[in-house]
């Protein structure tokens, strides 16, 4: 059976006892094969408590009771002669700290992970095969935007782009293995290098992306390949106020690479020829994973307990992302999609109205959907993105005449993205603040009607109060509507600019008559 190409797989793991002891309790349902629910408790304006389900659907949905055999046997396993024909295999393991990524790569003692299950089905089909393929491992982490080898007592690294546009690794080191003992040794030195950070989330968390590379060679050529990676939790930036500076820049850094993984795997599914790798270093070395010959496998771990609602449903939507396009839409990307995508939002809209959180329950309502997002489209202002290169980018006299142009034209979008990231961040910032400041105003506003009600009350004062509040709403919804304004008019820049690289590229492309096509794979 020929495999997607990309395939979403979820596993929910069981509760632990910790979450047991504080009586979390289990608020996802897997209903099928292929879908799941996730029971959120809310609270109305109006204290009345609520259940608001959110439906989901995969190519494959485990629950608690699943185990590494299984996934394994479905997600990788049929995948693993397409390594010996030539192909990349890229399995990611993506979920926030704790939702069991760790447990499904690496396992548990006397419970093999996806790592060991590989690697034995890799020992068996060498040894099975006439070719003198020989097995290599490397094995590396990104922290804070930058490169450690874990086989090479984390020596810091850089990753370069060769002639043939190919992304190495200057000087990782790539160590022959003859075994599986052998293999997950290495594996277990390498792991004992890894960076652990401490977040309020979970004491061991990882902050870095390990990424292990089992490489198939004939002599110095590479035949395939199967890398596994075991992302840094999906936490977003929010989730890191109370921490250390340091542990601040790491969250926006994992944020921003996450945002690029799904950036290019969605470019990967759409066939599109140019993939956004350049967005962040993990993307950049995993450049051979989105282009030739390549399947890509996401694992999404979640957790089931009441207490991690927020993150479970952040997971899901992320997974959702990639699988939408799977599904067969293959449609340009509209500004719209580019604005839910970077704020994580559905794109569909739903008729759900969220409340503002419970311990503010006597708020305004706050809604969710792109509602906003849309106004936001309609709004056009000048772009604020004034470098002189997208100006030039964007004259509609200027033409790409050869690669160098779209290669500079390239850069010019990454860090127009890259732009737009930051600002969407400091965009979802200011709303909360907003919104905490409309919750004081909201009770301001309660008392002083609480206030003029009463016998003898000076109207007067009321009027003068009440014009004050007034002001303070305008005021503050000026300044959001600005920045919205600001991210709105980039975004509407981006999709303007990417939509004029590619009609360069096929252009340029059609002019020279070639095709990108990845030679190591393809020789073999
Ligand atoms: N499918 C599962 N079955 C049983 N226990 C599990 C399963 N998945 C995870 N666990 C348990 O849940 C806890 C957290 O899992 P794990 O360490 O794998 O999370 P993680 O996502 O790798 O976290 P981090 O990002 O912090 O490394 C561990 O105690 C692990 O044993």
């Amino acid at each position: 059976m020929d495999r997607p190409k990309i395939q979403v797989i979820v596993r929910k793991r069981p509760l632990t006892a910790s979450e047991i002891k504080k009586k979390e309790t289990d608020i996802v349902d897997i209903t099928s094969r292929e879908s799941l629910i996730v029971r959120e408790d809310k609270q109305k304006v109006d204290l009345t408590k609520f259940t608001e389900g959110h439906n989901f659907l995969y190519d494959q949905v485990y629950d608690e009771t699943a185990t590494n055999q299984e996934i394994y046997q479905f997600c990788i396993q049929p995948l693993i002669s397409a390594a010996f024909e030539g192909s990349h295999i890229t399995c990611f393991a993506y979920g926030q700290t704790g939702s069991g990524k760790t447990y499904t790569m690496l396992g548990e003692s006397r419970v093999p992970g996806l790592y060991l299950l590989a690697s034995q089905d890799v020992f068996e089909r060498v040894s099975a095969n006439s070719h003198k393929l020989k097995i290599l491992i490397s094995f590396y982490e990104i922290y804070c935007a930058k490169i450690h080898d874990l086989l090479n007592e984390r020596q810091q690294l850089v990753a370069r782009e060769d002639a043939n546009q190919k992304v190495n690794i200057v000087g990782l080191m790539e160590t022959e293995v003859s075994t599986v003992e052998d293999l997950m040794r290495i594996i277990g030195f390498g792991l004992s290098n890894r960076v652990v950070g401490v977040t309020g989330a979970n004491d061991e968390s990882s902050r870095s992306h390990a990424v292990l590379n089992i490489s198939l060679k004939l002599g110095r050529k590479l035949v395939g390949k199967v890398s596994f990676i075991d992302l840094a939790g999906s936490e977003r930036g929010a989730d890191t106020v109370d921490n250390s500076k340091q542990t601040r820049i790491d969250g926006a850094e994992i944020n921003k690479s996450l945002l690029a993984l799904k950036e290019c795997i969605r470019a990967l599914d759409q066939d599109k020829k140019h993939t956004p790798f350049r967005g962040s270093i993990l993307t950049q070395v995993l450049k051979d994973s989105f282009t030739g010959k390549s399947k890509t496998v996401m694992i999404a771990n979640i957790s089931p307990s009441s207490g991690d609602v927020e993150h479970t449903l952040n997971t899901l939507r992320y997974a959702d992302r990639v699988k939408e396009l799977k599904k067969g839409n293959k449609s340009p990307r509209g500004v719209q999609d580019i604005l839910a995508d970077s704020l994580l939002l559905p794109r569909k809209p739903s008729t759900v109205t969220k409340v503002q959180e419970k311990k503010k329950p006597q708020t305004a309502k706050v809604n969710s959907q792109p509602t906003g997002a849309n106004r936001l489209l309609a709004t056009r202002s000048r772009s604020s993105t004034t470098e002189d290169s997208l100006g030039k980018y964007l004259n509609p006299n200027w033409r790409a005449m050869n690669e160098q142009d779209l290669q500079e034209m390239s850069e010019t979008h990454e860090k127009l993205i890259a732009k737009i990231l930051n600002e969407e961040e400091e965009l979802i910032t200011s709303h909360k603040q907003h919104i905490d400041t409309i919750v004081d105003i909201v009770k301001e506003e309660m008392i002083l009607l609480n206030n003029v009600d009463k016998p003898g009350s000076d109207v007067e004062d009321y009027v003068g109060s009440l014009n004050r509040i007034l002001e303070r709403k305008i005021e503050g919804i000026r300044e959001l509507q600005a920045k919205l304004n600001t991210f709105s008019s980039d975004i509407n820049t981006e999709g303007l600019l990417s939509r004029r690289f590619y009609q360069f590229q096929n252009e340029v492309l059609d002019l020279q008559g070639t095709e990108e096509n990845d030679g190591a794979f393809n020789d073999y």
